[in-house]
């Protein structure tokens, strides 16, 4: 039998991972499945977990399986994107938890847990496209599996984290009124700009942009359906621009987005690509699955049936 290894982040859902591995482990330990699991400390921890049991790991590693929410896995994806022949499973224990909308991932612990067991027993995953973030010249990268965002959504991300009600609100499950308070605030001074885009070979100007996310599956932000036909197994990224849109208009697509109809708006533009290059007029924030990555200017790119998945 091939290792089975658990990473927890017993802090995401503000502790539902805790709760989470609690019935996890209940059902291992009474099926007598051997398995190791390591508990996350930090920010970060996931990531540097990640790869040491990767790069310690003989060939008898089959799949590490993270019990969190999004950020969670994406710092493991992070942490393995060396060993791409490592599946990831992924329990969803969060508070947004995008990465189970997207990838229909069961919500509840035993059934996602069934699933994991059926697929690595047999050696098997699933195979889905991600996505990397090239942030500079010197190689440095995200890798990501829901989509990375340019502009106004990094801004509000960065300031959603900063707030200090944000636990509190998140405890009483009501994470999104942080993620509204956040972007209030960020509305007061943030300045759209113009950006410069290359789109597969092709150049684009886009005036006053608030916003550009370039997604591989439809959700971020706790379910806003930002991207309505993504799909990640396309082969492509789906980039949504927001640019020249008054204020007003802007929070009525914070609302509508949240059923997909926001693409109805004229100051939204839909387009496709494999490979999108972008520069702003002033350095504007980025990130990658809701996790602060860098600022522009970026490359993003799809990665094509590379993420080997357990779900
Ligand atoms: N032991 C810990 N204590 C506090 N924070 C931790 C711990 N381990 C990891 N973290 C950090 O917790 C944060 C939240 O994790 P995660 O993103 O998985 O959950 P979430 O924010 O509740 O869910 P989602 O991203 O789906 O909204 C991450 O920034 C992660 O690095």
């Amino acid at each position: 039998m091939k290792d089975l290894v658990f990473i927890i982040n017993p802090a995401a859902g503000n502790g539902r991972g805790a709760g989470t591995w609690r019935k996890v482990k209940k059902i291992l330990d009474r099926d007598g499945v051997q398995y190791r699991s390591f508990q996350t400390e930090y920010q970060g921890h996931a990531e540097i977990l990640a790869r040491q049991i990767a790069s310690l790991g003989n060939h008898r590693l089959q799949s590490i399986t993270g019990i969190g929410g999004d950020g969670t896995i994406h710092e493991i994806i992070n942490g393995l994107s060396e060993y791409e022949h490592i599946h990831v499973g992924y329990i969803p224990a969060g508070s947004g938890n995008d990465i189970a909308r997207g990838f229909k991932t069961s919500k509840k612990p035993a059934k996602a847990l069934k699933n994991i067991l059926k697929q690595h027993n047999k050696g098997k995953c699933r195979v889905f496209d991600g996505g990397r973030l090239s942030l500079d010249h010197f190689g440095n990268h995200r890798l990501f599996l829901n989509s990375a965002g340019i502009g106004l959504d990094a801004a509000v991300t960065a300031a959603a984290s900063q707030l200090p009600f944000k636990n509190m609100l998140n405890k009483a499950n009501l994470g999104y009124l942080s993620y509204a308070a956040a972007l209030l605030h960020t509305l007061q001074s943030f300045q759209p700009c113009n950006m410069e885009a290359v789109i597969d070979g092709n150049s684009f100007q886009f005036e006053k942009v608030w916003l550009i996310a370039v997604a591989n599956q439809p959700y971020y932000g706790g379910g806003m359906k930002i991207a309505p036909q993504a799909v990640p197994t396309d082969g492509l990224l789906h980039i949504t621009v927001v640019k020249e849109i008054p204020k007003w208009k802007l929070l009525l697509l914070f609302v509508t987005v949240f059923t997909g109809k926001h693409t109805l708006l004229k100051e939204v533009e839909i387009l496709t690509c494999k490979e999108i290059f972008l520069r702003s007029e002033v350095p504007l924030p980025v990130q990658a699955d809701g996790e602060i990555a860098g600022e522009t200017p970026v490359i993003v790119s799809v990665l094509a049936s590379r993420m080997n998945l357990l779900t």
